[in-house]
């Protein structure tokens, strides 16, 4: 099957011919077939936010090139992807318009692409279609239609981002550590919430992580990022055998270093 993501020699660098110069991507080469959920992991700096940002619109590449299903994305804008690439961040508070109403913020993700509409009337099928798809986050918010978005918890608020983010299914599902701002339960519960959505919309989705065990755990395939290149590409059944002291030791093989970074290590 072709691949629904190509990026070819991406590379990045920041401030460059300054005293500053970071040269964060170094060539990445990556394929993601149709449906494929990637956790991605790396130590702090790593080029793991670039890279999505990269493949967003959020940061041009300085040269390479990104293909989504069939089309050169590469210097398309990030509101022109943004109609097939879904994102989620770590702050609940950016993916969802804190004065609008659920009701409100699902209109504006159900319109996703389209011109906004919040001011078009929101019929009575418009409102069951919301209710039926807030039941399955579980959280009492097919109640709540009217309730404004900023007076929900943290975890409330991230659990309605990632349904608005799929709402339309994308092509492509962008997770920027979408958990690391919630509790320990919380996070497992929209990381559950995260496999539900994907399996049932068969979403291609690449995730960010800091936690060694939920890379492990969700997807369908690992990479580790290591100073802007991917060093660990493991997926299927070699993944799913893999512990957190299998994958410190494969990135050590590929990386020739350690990973010393406290906050993948320390959980
Ligand atoms: N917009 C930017 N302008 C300048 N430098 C940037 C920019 N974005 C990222 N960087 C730099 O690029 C490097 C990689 O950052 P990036 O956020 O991609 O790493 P990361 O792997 O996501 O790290 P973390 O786990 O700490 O979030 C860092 O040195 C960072 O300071």
């Amino acid at each position: 099957m072709s691949a629904l993501l190509t990026l070819e020699n991406i590379q990045k660098t920041f401030h460059a011919g300054t005293v500053n110069e970071n040269h964060v991507l170094k060539g990445v080469n990556l394929s993601l077939a149709h449906g494929d959920f990637v956790t991605v992991i790396g130590g702090n700096g790593a080029g793991k936010s670039t890279l999505l940002n990269t493949i967003a619109g959020t940061l041009l590449a300085d040269s390479g090139t990104i293909t989504l299903d069939g089309a050169n994305i590469t210097k398309h804008s990030v509101e022109k992807r943004s109609k097939c690439i879904g994102r989620v961040f770590q702050d609940p508070r950016l993916g969802t318009a804190t004065r609008l109403s659920i009701e409100e913020n699902l209109t504006l993700a159900m319109n996703r692409g389209r011109t906004p509409s919040i001011f078009s009337r929101i019929t009575n099928k418009d409102r069951n279609f919301f209710r039926e798809q807030l039941v399955s986050l579980d959280l009492g918010l097919e109640e709540r239609l009217k309730a404004e978005v900023g007076l929900l918890s943290g975890g409330q608020r991230q659990a309605l981002t990632l349904l608005m983010a799929t709402l339309i299914a994308p092509k492509l599902l962008l997770l920027d550590e979408h958990t690391a701002a919630l509790d320990p339960k919380t996070s497992q519960s929209v990381l559950a919430l995260t496999d539900k959505l994907v399996a049932e919309k068969n979403l291609t989705t690449i995730m960010i992580t800091h936690n060694m065990d939920d890379a492990l755990k969700h997807g369908n395939r690992l990479i580790m990022l290591h100073e802007g290149q991917i060093v660990v590409d493991v997926s299927g059944a070699e993944k799913a055998q893999l512990g957190v002291t299998d994958l410190l030791a494969l990135f050590q093989k590929n990386s020739g270093t350690e990973l010393v970074d406290d906050s993948v290590l320390l959980r």
